[in-house]
């Protein structure tokens, strides 16, 4: 089976827990599982504070992905953009991510990425990263989870020559389909595929718009994989930090591996 890494920084206090993927964090409260609308701890960050962050997104992330990193010729490298670069252009994805307090309900800051589709520049940043990244990686699928990663799945597929599949909330797709239960903060959702858009041995790139607790990304993992698809890597815009625990036991207990995922700024 093909090697799957974490792909945060080193810092990230989920990394040494890798290792014991069966044991939570000592200390840790496990969370209800795929807790939805999840609130950052402080409420009113400012975005010079998120910028001091972005040391730990792209560069240090491309050097932990092996199976990437193999592939990754000197010609690939040198046509990736300059760490500088890439730091300016996150540091403005970030800038231009309105955060919204109390929406859907109150605690929670929305992360909305509807601003950033205004700005044109940055919009097209956001979906050249990810097209440097994962261009000759020899994806064949972009798999978008409803409804935000429909928004920068499709534009990532057709620049990397992959097909987009789309990951749907229930009754939606109108052929047979093949469904993932997971569990929310109350209750339980499912995510759809069709059957038959991918086939097995395929490599396979999920995105969605954020990552909180993982759950979302850790059921589109579950339904590719019962396929026999190779999820390559999922990658996400944003990541709420404050969630990094609570991500790992999430994805300890729903996926015997761990969740690979590279977000791209973080809330
Ligand atoms: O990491 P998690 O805790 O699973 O949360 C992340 C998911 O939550 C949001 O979507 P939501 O389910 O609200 O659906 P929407 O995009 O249709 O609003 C977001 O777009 C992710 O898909
Ligand atoms: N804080 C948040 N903002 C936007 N989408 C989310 N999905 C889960 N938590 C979220």
């Amino acid at each position: 089976m093909m090697q799957r890494s974490l792909i945060f920084s080193s810092t990230n206090p989920i990394s040494p827990h890798l290792s014991t993927p069966s044991l939570p964090p000592v200390n840790t409260v496990i969370p209800e599982r795929n807790r939805r609308w999840i609130a950052p701890s402080s409420s009113s960050q400012p975005s010079f504070l998120r910028f001091q962050n972005y040391q730990r997104t792209l560069p240090s992330l491309l050097c932990t992905v092996e199976f990437l990193a193999a592939s990754d010729s000197v010609t690939n490298q040198q046509q990736m953009a300059s760490q500088e670069e890439q730091d300016t252009r996150i540091a403005k994805i970030s800038s231009v991510i309105r955060v919204i307090p109390d929406f859907p309900k109150p605690g929670i800051m929305f992360q909305d990425i509807t601003t950033l589709l205004l700005d044109v520049g940055a919009f097209r940043d956001t979906i050249d990263l990810f097209v440097e990244r994962y261009r000759g990686k020899d994806i064949s699928v972009v798999a978008g989870v409803e409804a935000r990663g429909f928004i920068f799945g499709p534009p990532i597929a057709l620049a990397i020559g992959a097909k987009f599949v789309p990951m749907r909330k229930p009754n939606k797709l109108p052929g047979e389909v093949i469904s993932e239960e997971y569990s929310l903060e109350y209750g339980t959702d499912k995510m759809e595929m069709h059957v038959g858009a991918v086939q097995a041995g395929e490599r396979a790139l999920i995105i969605d718009d954020l990552v909180a607790t993982g759950g979302t990304l850790c059921a589109a993992i579950r339904l590719l994989e019962r396929v026999g698809v190779n999820v390559v890597e999922c990658a996400c815009v944003i990541e709420l930090p404050e969630l990094k625990l609570l991500r790992l036991t999430t994805c300890v207990l729903f996926v015997s591996d761990f969740l690979c995922a590279m977000p791209i700024c973080q809330a």
